[in-house]
């Protein structure tokens, strides 16, 4: 197609277009080789149907020969047990390697026996769940549990919650739904969907499943993407929890209407003559130019045009004045009344917009003149400056005064902490304060999205909410956490907190129950952590069992060799297992020169929200404590990553 010589520009575009749509077919059918069929049920009559990533129709009769997971047709199979078979008597699974069959895996729903045609055995669950990470997260389509399904399916259109503790599958869920999203709610997947997660880490985590879903458009992005922005610099952590707080959104909308025609008088020069205009006129163009169009610089025309309007009116009321001055002058010398020789009495005493003819302004032209009056301009500059968005954090920032008026529930040291140097680089807490400025002086965002996914949705702040939620106008929202979690930064402590100021309290909550990542084992080893971070939280159960968490203890300066002796260890018993090792921050520079990453991935502690690895090695977890406030929360991250194995590392006392 694109070989194709086009004959005009038009031709030319709409060939791209046409190339494009191919070009995400293409990947949709060939996302769809990963296990295109996973399922069928089989109904008491002999019926059945076959379920895969896609639906697929024969050609020449419409005859469905696979149907998509998401379509009506496909619930049973995620629906039925044993207690509800819905009509069905057999589901069964299977797992294909490119085009080949390698297992099949029987139910019997309805009580009837096997027969030689069913195969029935270790769960497609166990299987899934038991198989060696790959270190990245792939679709649970064949396995979805009937919890899960429940979510990804709803028919709710508005803000849906999940909750769970580590491993219960939100993860699945978010990705899950989004793919629903796209099949069930076509103007939702019209407008587009965005998946938003905590760092590049976990997108990169994350990112086959929905292609292998066949959706290639959903567009995934952490909060500095959305913002475009990369900040160089990071703040201290009561810095960044002060900047993520909402009062800095009133703080930069109240600055900003500081910018605005700030009240006085004011006189504009035109030409030579100075125009004055009273505050109120002023006052009255600022407030319907802010009220006519989001955004101070689209407004700053409109106040430019209410500002021309304000100063002819001036203008006329003045020159209406002089002529009845002339006029009074002219009796008082001659004793000539003037009006009975022009006729144009109206302009006595009846206000200044019905001066006669005889002293007609060409109010027009006197508009378009004024329009392009470099006095006029000058007089916009100062009343309504241009400005980027940065200008606006910089000048609260930057600014102790300005800090001290807008902020006045902080106390001083508090401002003292958002207070920085003119030239100091943007951070990370910045971003969400650029976006809110951008908003405040260009307007709504460009992009928006007819639903909106986030997942480790406790680690954001309130600012940090107001950039997404400001992305997805309708509100129509599946937001997957667990408030445990959350890392030092957060500034909501339940779902509650989060969301009132966006959609109060109109969401649903689902709860995730079952840890499909941890052995038992493990669960109840960070019970005790789990009871002091988050004593309201009811421990998850796990459906395996596996070998008990381990501990090594080893002298300071023994800890890097420690690490590696395990994890060589680990790999002569188990090859081809995927290793993680979860250390603080500032620890990972060190366990990598010593060649620690040629045996597993080493984590740093605050980016180990999500992921998962067959065996974990926790480092120094004393270390990864101190490290960062709330670090026990940082801790039972990173003690929830395996799905095998556990081994905690600790430091002897010197
Ligand atoms: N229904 C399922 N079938 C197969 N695997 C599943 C299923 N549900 C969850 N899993 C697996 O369990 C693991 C944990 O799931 P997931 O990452 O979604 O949990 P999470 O609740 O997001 O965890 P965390 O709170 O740690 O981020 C993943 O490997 C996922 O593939």
């Amino acid at each position: 197609m694109l070989k194709a010589p086009a004959e005009s520009a038009g031709e030319a575009y709409e060939r791209e277009i046409a190339a494009d749509r191919l070009a995400r077919e293409i990947g949709r059918l060939e996302g769809a080789e990963k296990g295109l069929v996973f399922g069928r049920i089989d109904w008491a009559d002999g019926t059945a149907l076959r379920i895969g990533r896609i639906g697929l129709h024969r050609e020449e009769d419409d005859l469905p020969l696979l149907v998509d997971w998401r379509a009506n047709a496909a619930r049973p199979f995620y629906e039925a047990t044993p207690v509800h078979p819905m009509g069905l008597r057999r589901r069964r699974h299977l797992r294909l390697e490119e085009r080949t069959v390698v297992s099949v895996s029987d139910e019997l729903l309805d009580g009837s026996a096997p027969t030689d045609e069913d195969v029935v055995g270790d769960g497609p669950l166990t299987e899934a769940l038991s198989a060696r990470r790959t270190g990245r997260m792939e679709a649970a389509v064949a396995t979805l549990q009937a919890e899960q399904d429940e979510v990804v399916r709803s028919a709710h259109r508005g803000v849906t919650v999940v909750q769970g503790g580590p491993g219960t599958g939100k993860t699945v869920v978010a990705l899950h739904r989004a793919a629903y999203v796209l099949y069930a709610f076509p103007r939702a997947a019209e407008e587009g969907v965005l998946v938003v997660g905590p760092n590049a880490r976990f997108l990169d985590y994350i990112s086959q499943v929905l292609p292998s879903l066949g959706e290639n458009d959903v567009d995934l992005a952490t909060c500095r993407e959305l913002a475009g922005a990369s900040p160089a610099a990071a703040d201290r952590f009561d810095t960044a929890r002060l900047k993520g707080g909402a009062e800095l959104a009133d703080a930069l909308a109240g600055l900003l209407r500081a910018y605005q025609a700030p009240a006085g008088d004011f006189t504009v020069r035109v030409g030579r003559e100075p125009v004055h205009l009273s505050d109120e006129e002023v006052a009255t163009a600022r407030d319907a130019a802010a009220a006519a169009v989001p955004g101070h610089n689209p407004a700053r025309q409109v106040f430019k045009e209410l500002l021309v309007d304000a100063v002819t009116d001036a203008m006329q009321r003045d020159m209406g004045d002089v002529l009845e001055q002339i006029d009074a002058d002219t009796v008082a010398m001659t004793g000539l009344d003037l009006d009975r020789f022009t006729g144009a009495g109206r302009h006595r005493g009846e206000g200044a917009a019905d001066t006669g003819p005889a002293h007609e302004l060409d109010l027009d032209a006197l508009r378009a003149d004024l329009l392009d009056d470099a006095g006029l301009d000058r007089a916009v500059e100062a009343l309504w400056p241009r400005l980027a968005p940065g200008d606006l954090v910089r000048a609260l920032l930057t600014d102790a005064d300005a800090l001290a008026e807008q902020l006045p529930r902080l106390t001083a040291p508090e401002r003292s902490l958002l207070l920085r140097g003119p030239d100091a680089p943007w951070t990370d807490a910045d971003v969400p304060l650029l976006d809110e400025a951008a908003s405040l002086v260009d307007g709504p965002p460009e992009r928006t999205y007819g639903h909106v996914v986030v997942d480790e949705a406790q680690e954001l702040t309130a600012m940090q909410w107001r950039m997404i939620v400001r992305r997805c106008p309708a509100r129509a929202m599946t937001l997957v956490g667990d408030f445990a979690q959350a890392g030092p930064v957060a500034t909501a402590r339940d779902w509650k907190e989060a969301l009132a100021p966006h959609v109060g309290p109109r969401f649903r909550l689902h709860d995730l129950t079952v840890s499909y990542r941890t052995t038992q084992e493990i669960l109840e080893s960070v019970r005790g952590l789990l009871a002091r971070i988050a004593p309201e939280q009811k421990p998850t159960r796990s459906l395996r069992g596996g070998e008990s968490p381990r501990t090594v203890t080893t002298p300071p300066d023994g800890l890097a060799a420690a690490v590696l002796r395990e994890l060589r260890a680990q790999g002569a018993a188990h090859p081809g297992e995927l290793l993680g090792v979860v250390c603080a921050d500032t620890r990972v520079g060190e366990l990598t020169a010593r060649g620690v990453a040629h045996h597993a991935r080493v984590v740093p502690a605050s980016e180990a929200r999500g992921l998962e690895f067959d065996g974990v090695l926790v480092v120094d977890p004393e270390e990864i404590t101190a490290a960062r406030p709330g670090g026990e929360r940082d801790l039972y991250v990173a003690l929830t990553r395996a799905t095998k194995r556990l081994c905690t590392i600790t430091v002897q006392p010197a």
